[in-house]
């Protein structure tokens, strides 16, 4: 063919291919035309992108619900919605919505799907009946002495390398790190019956943490932009992935696939735990190891959060609230209404210790990530038109801190709202939008959810009963990388033994 020819074709090619981009790009503004968002998220995903790398994303999408209003549009396909009642009706358990592509940054690029990433409403259920009696812990044994002996493992730590004396030099220790560290070895113990040691080495073993910081905020970045994922196989990504930071993680897998590789086969290992669970319910070998390593994610992070910003905002929001905690515990201590430890139907017993639990997992939700929700078919929320197929996406900030529902001081840590309110009606309302921190009455509500809170339950009265906290810089205390979960460290805290 002659050299002409082929330039005229490659330059139809290239007006034919800009056309169907321009094309593409203006069907896509007309869409969600009339639901009021930034300029630039009409035309292209990268403003979110952005958004997303920023590390600030949920505080971003809360300052758009003051100036756009209940509903908002981030991306030629996405919208958020922060109205409470509004994201309850998306999420609601039989409602016709499915998650939306992005959960597929959770098939951690493995061949099947993890409960996390399944985007198919009849296939995630039948796989969530089979992990429930093991995450419920009505199949396990060792659930609640796991979670004992680690805490006293974090006390043991504490009083050998952190303990500041009264008057003598400050020993500092990063609560981040540290809350961090305790529930990796929760989880990792409940997850593949090893515990990860990080309070006894004093040390992230697995570099469970490092690959979180390395690797989350580039992957929620790239779960905006769909089928992305695929360019993580490419090796030329490969080859610039920080490989010192994906140790960790494969050593973590390596631990999995050999303990869930234990319990099949003609001499397998049985056993009341949650893999023991899984395995008995029928979770095939393939997906044994991947639920068990997810868990370990799912686990860790969010739980840490909550431990560490529910402390952190006792300390510097509410001295008072503080002090009121130290006092229902001391209190119960001394009338022998709890032991030692703490066993998690005590804890339920303490009117002051759920409230703070509850305002803490809502002032600060450890996970505040767009969790996009789409529909086949098309919808209204917030009294607009919804085309199918558009992701839906809830302002965690902007739902958990509803003053219509909260109170004026809805953003404040005031845990007293939990005990004051003596409207029933108000007080459940207020309970539900809550939970939704949980995902709570949804398919998809956090299957950690008891385990996360026997874990929040214990946690402060054996800390506060034992110790005085006080923060080591009160200008500084600590930095944050909102990534959908919260990527914190240095939170640096004075600890003394109480006399
Ligand atoms: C305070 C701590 C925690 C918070 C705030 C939290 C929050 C959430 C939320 C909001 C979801 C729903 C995601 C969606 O709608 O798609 C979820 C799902 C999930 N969480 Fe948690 N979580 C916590 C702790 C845990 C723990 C300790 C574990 C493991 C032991 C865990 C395991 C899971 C799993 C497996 C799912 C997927 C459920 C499903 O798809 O059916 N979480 N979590």
């Amino acid at each position: 063919m002659a050299a002409s020819t082929l330039a005229a074709l490659g330059l139809a090619g290239t007006c034919l291919l800009f056309t169907y981009v321009l094309l593409s790009l203006v069907a896509g503004r007309r869409r969600l035309q009339h639901i009021p968002g930034p300029a630039w998220a009409e035309w292209t995903p990268l403003w979110l992108v952005r958004r997303q790398l920023g590390g600030r994303i949920s505080r971003d999408l809360a300052a758009l619900s003051k100036k756009y209003g209940s509903i908002y549009r981030i991306a030629p396909n996405w919208v958020v919605v922060s109205d409470p009642a509004e994201v309850r009706r998306v999420w609601a358990a039989r409602g016709p919505w499915h998650r939306g592509e992005w959960y597929g940054m959770f098939k951690f690029n493995q061949p099947v799907h993890t409960i996390m990433s399944l985007t198919d409403n009849a296939a995630h259920g039948a796989l969530r009946a089979k992990l429930v009696p093991g995450y419920s812990g009505r199949d396990v044994d060792n659930l609640h002495a796991v979670v004992d002996r680690r805490i006293a493992d974090l006390i043991a730590l504490i009083e050998r390398n952190y303990l500041s004396a009264r008057s003598g030099p400050l020993r500092p220790m990063d609560l981040a790190q540290k809350s961090q560290f305790l529930t990796l070895d929760i989880i990792s113990e409940l997850a593949v019956g090893q515990c990860f040691e990080c309070l006894a080495h004093d040390t992230d073993t697995y570099g469970q943490i490092a690959f979180v910081t390395g690797s989350v905020p580039l992957m929620v970045a790239m779960a905006v932009v769909p089928r992305s994922f695929g360019l993580l196989q490419h090796p030329v990504v490969q080859a610039v992935l920080p490989q010192d930071k994906m140790a960790g993680v494969m050593r973590m897998m390596a631990l999995a696939q050999a303990k869930a590789a234990e319990r099949f086969g003609p001499s397998k290992k049985v056993a009341r735990d949650m893999l023991g669970s899984f395995v008995a319910h029928g979770v095939s070998p393939a997906s044994a190891w991947l639920e068990t390593f997810g868990q370990i994610g799912a686990g860790s992070d969010t739980t840490a959060t909550a431990i560490r910003m529910t402390l952190f905002l006792l300390l510097a929001g509410s001295p008072a609230s503080y002090a009121a905690l130290q006092r229902e515990i001391d209190e119960a201590v001394r009338d022998g209404r709890v032991s030692g430890p703490i066993t998690d139907d005590e804890a339920r017993q303490l009117p002051y210790l759920q409230a703070v639990i509850r305002e803490g997992l809502r002032v600060w939700p450890p996970v505040a990530g767009l969790m996009p929700k789409v529909c086949d078919t098309e919808q209204v929320v917030c009294g607009k038109r919804i085309p199918a197929g558009t992701n839906v996406c809830w302002d965690a900030i902007s739902v958990l801190h509803d003053k219509y529902v909260f109170g004026d001081d809805a953003h404040c840590f005031r845990p007293e709202r939990w005990l004051d309110e003596e409207d029933a009606d108000k007080r459940r309302a207020m309970e539900q939008v809550q939970m939704l921190c949980f995902g709570t009455s949804s398919r998809w509500e956090c299957l950690g959810k008891a385990i996360a809170l026997i874990e929040l339950n214990k946690i402060f009265v054996e800390l506060l009963r034992r110790f005085d906290f006080s923060l080591v810089d009160p200008l500084k205390p600590f930095t944050t990388y909102d990534a959908s979960l919260s990527i914190q460290s240095d939170l640096w805290v004075r600890v003394q033994a109480r006399t």
